[in-house]
């Protein structure tokens, strides 16, 4: 199923008395790969974070579904596991991808997925190992696992490449390119911009605000990312206005 449209309308978003982003306009098309790049702080992971619903935000934040709505498929920024922890790859997935608790174990049905999802990562010889004992590499590859079952129909990715060697990112292309045949929506926050120059239809440079939105030839011109990479829009400014609360609205 093609993916849905995103569209922020002024959207805001202030924690404490930090004011994080500003006015956001942002449209991703639907079937479309859109890369978000700013600097380091910029508001790209609170942005993320807004748009699956775990923010406070002021604005407006429509997902525009062609049918139905699907499924989102979220991959987190890397995640670090106590060594020590007894829970193994295969434990992760299934607690993530079924909701019977994971003590009943696994149905038939989901192992047949979480197999198909481990092997499309490279992974499925370590079905068995600990989480906490896997390279951070290894551990990427899993989230991108997860983050295929049940099929998602928009993907929203914070630095999915980090960590991955040539090798895993030579995985997370393939990943990407089926995504783009199956008209999936994705929203890929990414500091490579080689990557993202190959990679995406789109780009939105954002440093707190939108600083820039176009094709990636035009965003990743040596101008606009030195405007984007040393522009300095009034950070750590103290909210002036009450914070209200956003609306999201999920349209078919
Ligand atoms: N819960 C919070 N309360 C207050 N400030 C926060 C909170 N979460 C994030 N921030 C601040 O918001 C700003 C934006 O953080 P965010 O993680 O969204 O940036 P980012 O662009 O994803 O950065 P990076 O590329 O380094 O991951 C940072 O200054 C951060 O310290």
């Amino acid at each position: 199923m093609t993916g849905p449209a995103i569209d922020m309308q002024q959207v805001g978003l202030t924690l404490g008395q930090t004011r994080i982003l500003y006015d956001i306009d942002l449209h991703v098309a639907p079937g479309s790969v859109h890369a978000l790049i700013g600097p380091n702080g910029a508001g790209k992971s609170s942005l993320i974070k807004t748009l699956m619903g775990q923010m406070p935000h002021q604005g407006t934040l429509t997902l525009t579904w062609p049918a139905e709505p699907g499924v989102i498929g979220y991959v987190p920024q890397a995640l670090e596991f106590d060594r020590t922890l007894p829970m193994t790859v295969n434990d992760f997935m299934g607690v993530l991808t079924q909701r019977r608790p994971a003590f009943f174990g696994l149905s038939s049905r989901n192992t047949r997925a979480i197999d198909e999802a481990l092997m499309r990562v490279g992974m499925q010889h370590k079905r068995k190992r600990r989480m906490g004992a896997l390279s951070g590499g290894e551990r990427q590859r899993i989230m991108l696992a997860q983050a295929l079952i049940p099929a998602p129909s928009l993907l929203v990715l914070d630095e999915p490449m980090a960590a991955l060697d040539e090798a895993g990112v030579a995985v997370f292309e393939e990943l990407l390119a089926y995504w783009r045949r199956n008209h999936v929506t994705v929203l890929w926050v990414e500091h490579d911009l080689d990557a993202v120059r190959r990679l995406a239809d789109r780009v939105t440079g954002l440093n707190h605000r939108v600083v820039c939105d176009g094709e990636p030839a035009r965003v990743l011109s040596t101008e606009q990312l030195l405007t984007l990479f040393s522009a300095h829009p009034g950070m750590n400014t103290q909210a002036t206005a009450p914070v209200v609360s956003g609306q999201t609205r999920v349209a078919a």
